[in-house]
């Protein structure tokens, strides 16, 4: 059976779909909307993203769109490893800018479920590492917005030292949450409901 294990901030969920190892390797489940919704991932998925990250310690993020184009997001890895970063941005929401993470591996298959309403981020652990995502509403440039991945405000611990980090130029720019008028409004927690 998939494991469903709530991280430490309501609605970010780690997933641990079981695999079936036999001779040839294991065949895995690696999304199944209803089991999915009944465990708090209702999420209704449009579009599946993939990216190659080359080097260890590159960074994306904190990346999330604006409303109406709000994404909800289920990372997993293809190869390689990341520590994978959801950070709550909603506006009265007793855990604003607070931030949970969790080590997604390639050999582990686990996934971390990003609700709208959070940033998101990843840094990568291994080279040549690819990571793929579902999303629930498509691609908008237009509706990008994010926070500086090292904002001292969230302080967060990417498990990664002091080594280079890689970064795009438009995530060096990015601005502290302090100065991001956040899109989201906290419509409290559907953990609550369950
Ligand atoms: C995200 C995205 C990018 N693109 C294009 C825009 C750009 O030319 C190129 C690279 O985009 P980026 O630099 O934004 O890619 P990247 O930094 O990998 O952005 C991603 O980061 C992670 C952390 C997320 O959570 C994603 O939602 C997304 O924001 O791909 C699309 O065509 N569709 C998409 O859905």
């Amino acid at each position: 059976m998939t494991a469903f294990l709530p991280l430490a901030l309501p609605d970010v969920i780690l997933v641990q779909p079981r695999r079936f190892g036999d001779a040839r390797g294991y065949f895995c489940e690696t999304y199944v909307k209803p089991v999915y919704a009944a465990n708090g991932i209702g999420a209704d998925f449009v579009q599946d993203n993939e990216s190659l990250s080359a080097q260890v310690g590159t960074i994306r993020g904190l990346h999330m769109q604006a409303p109406p184009f709000a994404q909800a997001k289920l990372v997993r890895v293809l190869s390689g490893a990341i520590y994978d970063v959801a950070v709550d941005v909603r506006k009265g929401s007793p855990t604003y800018g607070q931030w949970a993470g969790a080590r997604l591996t390639a050999e582990g298959g686990e996934q971390l479920y990003i609700p709208q309403g959070f940033a998101h981020g990843f840094c990568t652990l291994a080279p040549d590492t690819r990571v793929a995502y579902k999303v629930d509403a498509v691609y908008d440039r237009a509706s990008e917005c994010g926070i500086i991945w090292d904002d001292p405000d969230l302080a967060i611990d990417w498990t990664l030292g002091d080594g280079e980090k890689i970064l795009s130029d438009k995530d060096r720019i990015l601005p502290r949450l302090k100065d991001f008028d956040s899109p989201f409004a906290y419509q409290g927690t559907a953990a609550s409901e369950r």
